[in-house]
């Protein structure tokens, strides 16, 4: 479980971007985090993963294997010739585990083992994402978090890539929150929305989501 009490949080010298959030987040979640752009989406997922300190209130986490999966193009240097395999390889290393096998087994679970001797740089966008899961599965996460895990990605992958991340949450006990733009996806998927505005932030129903924005869309139509 991870629970946030009054939240509170400001980069050096600004005004409050979280103010006075609560979130209870369970084992079986799959939480999409929505909200405009700047609405400091990232910034609570980064206060989540411990990256950064609430000015204010608590977080607590009970989850051991805390796996992040950045967007495509954060990390990667697409020029650097390394392949799927090698960068297993270093993360394998990284996490001091012993068997190779590790590599092999969570690049089959992602259904990408066949490119495992591509340059990283050489995988469309959804391929990558794929390779970029595998890599977090690799430390056996209960907790798996992305950011906008559809960033860069066509339709057709897409349609491909969320069954994969639904069947980790749904089959395989791995908690999910994921920062969405992907409206599609979020309601199709989640089991709660997490809605940041205007510094807070609420639970809601994929449903209850999709009525507010479609009437709140609508409205601004008019
Ligand atoms: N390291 C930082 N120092 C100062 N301000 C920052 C820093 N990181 C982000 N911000 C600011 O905080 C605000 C929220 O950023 P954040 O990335 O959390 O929003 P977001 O909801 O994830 O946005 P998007 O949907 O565009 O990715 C933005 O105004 C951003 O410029």
């Amino acid at each position: 479980m991870i629970d946030l009490q009054h939240v509170y949080f400001a980069y050096e010298h600004g005004q409050y971007l979280l103010e006075d959030v609560n979130m209870t987040i369970r084992d079986g979640d799959y939480i999409s985090v929505v909200g405009e752009n700047g609405s400091g989406k990232s910034t609570l997922i980064k206060l989540i993963l411990g990256l950064l300190s609430p000015s204010r209130g608590s977080i607590s986490n009970t989850y051991h294997h805390r796996a992040y999966v950045p967007q495509r193009f954060e990390t990667l240097n697409s020029q650097f010739p390394i392949t799927v395999w090698e960068v297993l390889n270093c993360y394998r290393q990284v996490l001091h585990l012993k068997h190779k096998e590790i590599i092999r087994d969570c690049l089959e679970q992602m259904n990408v083992y066949s490119l495992k001797d591509q340059l990283i740089g050489n995988l469309s966008g959804g391929q990558c994402q794929k390779v970029l899961i595998a890599r977090a599965l690799m430390g056996h996460p209960d907790l798996l978090i992305f950011d906008e895990p559809s960033t860069g990605i066509d339709v057709r992958s897409q349609e491909e890539l969320y069954p994969f991340i639904k069947d980790l949450n749904e089959n395989k006990g791995v908690t999910v929150i994921t920062v969405e733009h992907n409206l599609k996806f979020a309601v199709r998927n989640s089991t709660k929305m997490f809605h940041v505005v205007g510094g807070r932030g609420h639970f809601c129903s994929p449903k209850a989501y999709l009525d507010e924005y479609v009437s709140a869309t609508m409205g601004g139509n008019q």
